[in-house]
């Protein structure tokens, strides 16, 4: 499933308040890796709450054309995965759409075996940088053929022996981690990752969970150290995936933005390395209630209740930024509506997300009469409570770039901007988060579609 360039008709939200209890579908990094580790696990691994948005479904498709077997049954997600070390060669190239995650995990899991297999994407996975997950897999053995500034469409072919490696991840990503991991699992011997900025640590975990033989040390300087003994057993689990903290990031500054708003958000992922924007909200003067707390499946949960807040500029620290990559567009947004200037730091991998994040964002913002400054690898945004002004009262759309966080953040932007601000294609939005405009209604928000020049 990919999309085209065609627009879809704009849209754009209109609200009063937003009332209600909501569920957010399930986490999109958990979801992705209950895939793949179940489609690798010896025996069956039973999964609800997987988020059936674009880029998961893929990597189940992936995992398919790789021998494991996945059915749904009722609510319910079984796979009957191959066992270690015996995926099965993919007869055509497999197609990971518009999702980074599915594409370069992806890469590591399959890329040390002894056949070929061949990664196509969308017109925005095209141009994202791979040379990131095929440096360390060429160090292992790997045979790459890629397309120019190592980009899709991408073959690769293991070596009869993969070497286990020492990589020492050069920028903060969690996919990166992940793929030299899951390389890891059909390599003999040990593969140490060395990550100085810790980020989301969901294949650390889930792969713990799933038996193998993976231990994380801890260094004075918060250096990460993880070593993985290969060709282990997975064996396979029942997963239960918490809401998704990044989707809920959409109903949870829109409740924050429209005056009167009350909103409950229930079953939200709430691991540490994923709760940077909550804590930059709460800095702003946001009113959210964490409540009850509690631990569910090994992971940290909470119920959210959000009321309508009047927010002030902060400054976000370059530290910060792996706790709440997907967030900065939302945040921005948020930002517009805050008393004086917020400051975000250390932006530089938004520049490599589905879309150029920072641009597409200052664009987005610039087009709708927001004042912002797009540094190398800073964005300031200097709001103006109320929003007077705000909006494209021409019929201009923002451009999404095929990115899903674009699309959402400057919906969420139209339910409190004077004029209507609209997008070029929401269609997008499935990738993420296929529920979020029936969510957003079922809050109170209306749709309206727009005539766009755009379109
Ligand atoms: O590992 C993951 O599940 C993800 C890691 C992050 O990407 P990077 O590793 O490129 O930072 C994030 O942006 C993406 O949405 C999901
Ligand atoms: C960056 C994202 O995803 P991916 O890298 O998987 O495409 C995202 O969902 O914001």
């Amino acid at each position: 499933m990919s999309h085209g360039v065609a627009l879809k008709p704009a849209r754009s939200l209109k609200s009063a308040d937003l009332r209600g209890t909501v569920r957010i579908p399930g986490d999109k990094s958990i979801s992705h890796r209950s895939f793949m580790f179940g489609g690798l696990a010896a025996g069956e691994t039973r999964i609800t709450g997987l988020l059936e948005g674009e880029d998961v479904i893929n990597t189940g498709k992936a995992m398919h054309a790789m021998g494991a077997r996945i059915e749904k049954v009722g609510d319910e997600w079984i796979i009957q995965g191959t066992g270690n070390g015996a995926l099965l060669a993919p007869e055509a190239p497999l197609d990971f759409g518009n999702a980074g995650t599915g594409c370069r995990l992806t890469m590591g899991l399959v890329g040390v075996y002894d056949f070929e297999s061949t990664f196509i994407g969308d017109a925005s996975l095209t141009k994202r940088p791979m040379g990131r997950v095929l440096n360390p897999l060429r160090e292992m053995g790997v045979q790459v053929k890629a397309a120019e500034g190592d980009r899709l469409p991408v073959t690769l072919r293991g070596p009869s022996i993969p070497n286990p490696i020492t990589y020492r991840v050069p920028m903060a990503s969690a996919q990166v981690k992940s793929a030299v991991l899951l390389a890891g699992l059909n390599t003999p011997g040990v593969t140490t990752v060395i990550e100085p900025v810790m980020t989301r640590d969901h294949t650390e975990k889930m792969l713990q969970g799933f038996g193998a033989n993976l231990m994380v040390e801890l260094d004075a300087d918060g250096v990460r150290t993880i070593r993985l003994e290969g060709r282990g057993q997975l064996i396979g689990q029942v997963i239960d995936v918490p809401g998704d903290p990044s989707s809920t990031a959409f109903p949870l500054v829109a409740a924050l933005l429209v005056p009167g708003s009350d909103v409950t958000i229930e079953n939200v992922l709430m691991n540490p390395t994923r709760t940077g924007l909550i804590l930059t909200l709460q800095e702003m003067g946001a009113d959210i209630e964490v409540i009850n707390p509690r631990l569910a499946g090994g992971e940290d949960v909470a119920d959210l209740r959000v009321r309508h807040s009047e927010l002030k500029g902060v400054t976000v620290p370059a530290d910060r930024a792996p706790s709440m990559i997907d967030e900065y567009p939302v945040l921005a947004v948020a930002a517009a509506f805050a008393e004086g200037a917020t400051t975000m730091l250390g932006l530089e991998e938004l520049r490599v997300k589905e879309s150029d994040r920072l641009s597409a964002v200052a664009d987005g913002l610039k087009l709708n009469g927001v004042d912002c400054d797009e540094g190398e690898d800073t964005l300031v945004v200097r709001g103006r409570p109320g929003g007077k002004g705000y909006g494209n009262a021409t019929g201009s759309s923002v451009v999404t770039h095929l990115d899903h966080r674009i699309a959402m953040s400057f919906l969420v932007m139209g339910l409190v901007s004077e004029h209507a601000v609209t997008v070029d294609d929401a269609g997008i939005i499935a990738t993420s988060f296929p529920e979020f405009m029936d969510l957003m209604t079922g809050l109170g928000a209306r749709i309206e579609p727009v005539e766009s020049r755009a379109a």
